[in-house]
């Protein structure tokens, strides 16, 4: 299916409010991170979180270097759609998952050289273009991930597809922007980059592990407000 609907990933999910709340709101995506954090989560909370929850949506675990045996029981036991991926994992370790795992995202924090990095990762199922620190609100450079994107097509099903001298770069996987967004920069943001998708975790927080639902609200609704004629059409 091809669309221009942006893709929206609510993550730092610590509990059923929050998560029922972004759900209701239209959020195609939850993330829960395992890793060391103010939102860390253990299995139990998640398993009960996903137990009372309703309606359609992607469900992420977010692990930084993790053995992908543990990445893979924690999904299974848990009934999880995908992980996102935070730490130094290998290509290799990202590709042993994909396999596995139908939704995986490998994070890559926006450096000079992110188009290439993110190339490596060819079988992600996407990449996140983060901010210096995750989860910290810190702004990801959208002028170097448009810069970069500027020098590739945007493939159908997402990608960022090389063209012109960099047309020898395999082509990694669909592009959703993260770090820093709000509710007062996301539109500019989306229009800047034309990600397939967006994630956001401290933005909408009242307190870190804790959702605004207003924030939430006005999030959501300011991504569904960028005009859908301005954006490239994407593979689901
Ligand atoms: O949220 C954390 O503390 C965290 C810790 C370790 C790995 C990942 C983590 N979060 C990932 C995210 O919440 C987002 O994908 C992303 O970094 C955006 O965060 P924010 O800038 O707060 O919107």
């Amino acid at each position: 299916m091809v669309t221009n609907r942006v893709f929206v990933k609510i993550c730092g999910i610590t509990n059923l409010d929050d998560a029922q709340c972004a759900t209701a709101l239209g959020a195609d995506a939850l993330g829960f991170v395992f890793a060391r954090s103010a939102r860390q989560v253990t299995a139990e909370q998640v398993r009960s979180i996903l137990s009372r929850l309703s309606g359609e949506v992607l469900t992420f675990g977010v692990f930084v270097d993790e053995p992908v045996a543990h990445v893979l029981r924690q999904v299974d036991s848990l009934g999880l759609s995908g992980v996102q991926l935070h730490g130094s994992e290998t290509p290799d370790e990202v590709a042993y998952l994909r396999e596995r795992i139908p939704y995986v995202i490998k994070a890559i924090s926006v450096t000079q050289d992110f188009l290439e990095q993110s190339a490596c990762y060819q079988h992600t199922w996407a990449i996140l273009g983060d901010g210096p620190v995750p989860g910290s609100g810190r702004l990801a450079d959208w002028s170097t991930v448009a810069a970069q994107r500027e020098s590739a097509m945007p493939a159908n099903d997402g990608g960022i597809s090389m063209s012109r001298g960099m047309s020898d770069v395999p082509r990694p996987a669909r592009f959703i922007l993260a770090g820093g967004l709000r509710v007062d920069n996301v539109a500019k943001a989306i229009r800047q980059v034309q990600p397939f998708g967006v994630d956001v975790s401290s933005g909408v927080e009242r307190t870190p592990g804790h959702k605004d639902p207003d924030r939430l609200r006005a999030f959501i609704s300011a991504v569904r407000g960028v005009a859908a004629t301005s954006l490239p059409s994407y593979g689901q």
